[in-house]
């Protein structure tokens, strides 16, 4: 077990699946097509100061993430969101306040991650395009045609789609995850110099292309100024309006914004719109992990259980429970 596991995939399953092997002693190398880690739960930074562009925040209802969510929160990484909620049906506002306990990376979402990610090999920009087994051990081949390995085991942790196209070596497990669908959301994030006259600091929204939105500053340790806002298409809309411009998104989004919230909506000051092909399965799965022990194949995400969070974090867990299961 000296030759190390490679994870494809450096978001929360990812991270789930390494720090779990790590602390049962054994080596991994991450590799991840972006600049940096979190995929999903990553944060951009802007003009308009750092931005959670995806996952807005999460919920923990298993017991073990309970448990794991507690230690984050007792090393600084992460705080409770007590937003002011509100929703919206119809296009009447309304205050929706509940007692589900909410939380954050802080200073941005991308904390979490990235203290997960530690002191961790990973190598980003690298997007993996094949992986194969060889006489004795897994190969990985990135999109520059440069090789990588050996490696005694593979863990995929990338959204379901992406995940098929690595899994030809295991037929079965390719065809489980190409019957995944997932579903496209167009997120959009506007600031104001001057904040919104309005209480609402987030809002779940039917009747509308959007089916969230939420105040960034009300958010722990964010920045008060600008006033910035994100705002999530449903993803009936971002399907219907997946290849419109960037600018027109804006717009569109901007209009149904400025409709719901009930107060005046001045022109941004700072824009930015961001697509996310694969933002959430279309359904949830119990699947938990997908595994050929024998070959030594594992995927993980959040397509294999919930869809959120948690769903993606408990799934790199079982995949890591699974390797190490055979392993010994
Ligand atoms: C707009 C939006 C809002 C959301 N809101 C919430 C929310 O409020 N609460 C909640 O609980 N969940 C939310 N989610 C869902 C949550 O973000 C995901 O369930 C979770 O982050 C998925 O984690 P993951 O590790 O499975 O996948 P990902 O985060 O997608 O990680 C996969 C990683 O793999 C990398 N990768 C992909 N292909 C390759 C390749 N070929 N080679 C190398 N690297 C590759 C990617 O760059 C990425 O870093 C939201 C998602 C989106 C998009
Ligand atoms: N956009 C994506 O790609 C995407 C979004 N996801 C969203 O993530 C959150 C997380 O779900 P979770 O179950 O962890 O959180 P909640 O319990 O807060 O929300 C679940 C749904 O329940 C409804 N809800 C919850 N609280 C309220 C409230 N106070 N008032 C009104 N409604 C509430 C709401 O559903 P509807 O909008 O009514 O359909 C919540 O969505 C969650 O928002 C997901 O939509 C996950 C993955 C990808």
């Amino acid at each position: 077990m000296n030759t190390p596991i490679a994870i494809i995939g450096s978001g929360i399953a990812g991270l789930s699946a390494a720090t779990a092997l790590t602390a049962a002693g054994l080596h991994v190398q991450l590799f991840d097509k972006g600049r940096g880690s979190g995929g999903r739960m990553a944060s951009k930074r802007s003009d308009a100061g750092d931005l959670d562009l995806g996952a807005q925040y999460f919920t923990a209802r298993d017991r073990h993430f309970v448990e794991a969510v507690q230690q984050w929160q007792a090393n600084g990484w992460l705080a409770e969101w007590k937003p002011a909620l509100y929703q919206s049906q119809g296009g009447q506002l309304s205050p929706s306040p509940d007692t589900q306990l909410r939380f954050v990376g802080v200073p941005r979402m991308s904390a979490l991650t990235r203290n997960l990610l530690g002191e961790l090999p990973v190598t980003f920009a690298c997007r993996i395009t094949e992986v194969f087994h060889g006489e004795q051990h897994w190969h990985l081949v990135d999109a520059d045609g440069q090789s990588h390995g050996p490696f005694s085991r593979v863990i995929i942790a990338i959204p379901a789609p992406q995940a098929a196209a690595l899994l030809s070596a295991a037929p079965k497990l390719a065809a489980t995850a190409a019957s995944v669908a997932m579903d496209p959301v167009w997120s959009v994030a506007l600031a104001f110099a001057k904040p919104l006259a309005t209480p609402v600091e987030g809002c779940f929204v039917q009747d509308s292309p959007l089916d969230w939105l939420a105040r960034n500053r009300s958010k722990p340790g964010r920045s008060a100024s600008p006033d910035t806002w994100v705002l999530h298409a449903s993803s009936a809309w971002s399907r219907q309006h997946l290849d419109l411009p960037r600018e027109a998104v804006i717009e569109q989004l901007r209009c149904a914004f400025a409709e719901l919230i009930g107060c005046a909506v001045p022109e941004a000051d700072f824009s930015l719109a961001h697509r996310w092909l694969y933002a959430r399965p279309a359904q949830a799965h119990q699947w938990g992990a997908l595994a050929d022990a024998d070959l030594g194949l594992y995927a993980c995400g959040d397509w294999c259980l919930s869809g959120r969070v948690e769903g993606a974090w408990l799934s790199g867990q079982e995949a890591a429970r699974r390797l190490l299961e055979h392993a010994v």
